[in-house]
């Protein structure tokens, strides 16, 4: 059979780990496709010294390997919104197959990607896009096509979970954690979109539509981000028996499906408790199946490129029979219905709350009387030893579940106590219960 000619664009992080990874392991792949992969132009602003381009074809323009008539597969791994959509457009257009690591593009722009490549008789394949090395999209799409999908929950963010794994272990400062990850190349170009969940929420939207058949919705998922945790939060969250994770979570409820990323408290004793570092990990809740959990390495040169590989070799493997693969959101897309992604205010959580009130009588009384006036039930509490000479004592609370609503209506409240010295910390609670 005649080799399958790939085009790479961008040699950045991922661009030069898929290079390198498919020139040392040539051979192998070859010996599980059954047929050559050929590396046929790379599309780069400048060489990478970590690659051995001598071989190689190179150009300036990644828009002369879209349209490339010898190249087979483009694969977009030069990240942001409005160059990539264009290349991966005009790639279509050309008839070529894409791979790309790019979830801001798919969750933003996926529909009409999707549209465009099933009208040319392309697929558009994006594993690297959600959870870096873990095959999780093939996992949920193919492995898990027998059941209904309940909960997704997941670690889905290696730059997010390496600094908050180092600030809760090591007690380092975020800033020179966030440092490292950017240096390590597992942060975005911008790195507020790890760090505010942004990237999290696009990877979350990817995984609800796989998981449920709904358009990819990335402007209906509620997106909070972990600058406000502090180490003090992820210590006594230890204390009482929690971690806290910033977690994807997406969930069928009997009104809607709910789509969030949020800093979380979850119990110690759950596995995904454990995912540290750049490592992530989903959990999937399944009707037939029950639990299972995907782990590995969320971010990374060649954790990434082995996804990116995979995909090449996935779309190699169909690219004479284009029919019989699988639909990109894994429902046939006729069948993707419009179930109501749920409004945050509807949300229902368990809360951790950490406020400064003044060291005198009745004020522990003011507080919890605002949380009873709205129902809200006390979990545990705990108020730490007044420092000498300080006026203020800390106070820590875990609630039960409560609507988002009336947890913010009991926040204002408490704030608006005299007694109670600036804003009150809020992170939900999940038990990710089964
Ligand atoms: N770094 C990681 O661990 C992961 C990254 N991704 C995704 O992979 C994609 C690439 O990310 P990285 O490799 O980390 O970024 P990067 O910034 O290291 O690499 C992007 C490369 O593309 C080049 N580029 C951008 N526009 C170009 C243009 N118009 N013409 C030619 N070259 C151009 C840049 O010069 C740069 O070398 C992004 O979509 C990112 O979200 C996905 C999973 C993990
Ligand atoms: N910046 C992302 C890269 C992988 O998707 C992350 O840190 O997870
Ligand atoms: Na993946």
């Amino acid at each position: 059979m005649k080799p399958v000619k790939v085009g790479i664009c961008g040699l950045g992080t991922v661009g030069s780990g898929t290079f390198n990874v498919l020139q040392r392991n040539g051979e192998e792949i070859a010996r599980r496709l059954g047929r050559e992969l050929v590396i046929e132009q790379v599309g780069a602003r400048r060489d990478n010294p970590a690659c051995n381009l001598s071989d190689t074809s190179i150009t300036r323009d990644i828009f002369e390997v879209a349209k490339n008539p010898a190249v087979d597969i483009v694969v977009e791994l030069i990240g942001g919104y409005d160059t990539a959509k264009e290349l991966v457009l005009t790639a279509i257009q050309h008839g070529k197959h894409v791979v790309t690591a790019n979830k801001a593009l798919i969750a933003e722009h996926g529909n009409e990607i999707f549209a465009a490549a099933a009208e040319k008789g392309v697929i558009v394949a994006y594993e690297a896009a959600v959870a870096g090395g873990i095959p999780v999209i093939k996992a949920i799409r193919e492995g898990l096509a027998a059941n209904r999908i309940n909960t997704i929950a997941g670690i889905i963010n290696g730059t997010g979970n390496f600094i908050l794994t180092a600030m809760a272990k090591e007690k380092r400062e975020f800033a020179d954690v966030l440092a490292e990850a950017q240096a390590l190349g597992y942060a975005e170009a911008d790195p507020t979109f790890d760090v505010e969940g942004i990237d999290a929420a696009h990877k979350l939207t990817i995984l609800a539509s796989i998981a449920f058949g709904v358009p990819l919705q990335f402007k209906s998922a509620y997106t909070e981000g972990i600058s406000q945790i502090t180490p003090e939060d992820l210590a006594h969250a230890k204390e009482l028996g929690y971690q806290i994770k910033h977690l994807g979570i997406a969930r069928r409820k009997p009104g809607g499906i709910e789509l969030r990323v949020h800093p979380t408290l979850i119990p110690d004793t759950k596995l995904i408790a454990k995912v540290d570092g750049v490592m992530n990990a989903v959990m999937v809740d399944a009707d037939a199946v029950g639990p299972t959990m995907y782990y590995g390495p969320g971010a990374g040169a060649e954790p990434t490129a082995s996804a990116v590989i995979a995909d090449i070799v996935d779309v190699a493997r169909s690219i004479d029979s284009v029919s019989s693969v699988v639909a990109p959101l894994a429902f046939h897309s006729e069948a993707i219905d419009d179930t109501k992604i749920l409004d945050i205010e509807e949300v229902e959580s368990a809360y951790y709350l950490r406020m400064q009130a003044a060291d005198h009588p009745g004020v522990m009384a003011n507080i919890t009387r605002i949380l009873s006036d709205l129902n809200i039930n006390i979990e545990a509490i705990n108020q730490k030893e007044v420092p000498e000479g300080e006026q203020f004592a800390d106070i820590f609370m875990l609630t039960r579940e409560v609507r988002e609503k009336d947890m913010k209506a009991a926040i204002e409240a408490i704030q608006a106590l005299a007694d109670v010295s600036g804003s009150v910390v809020t992170i939900r609670m999940d038990h990710l219960g089964h």
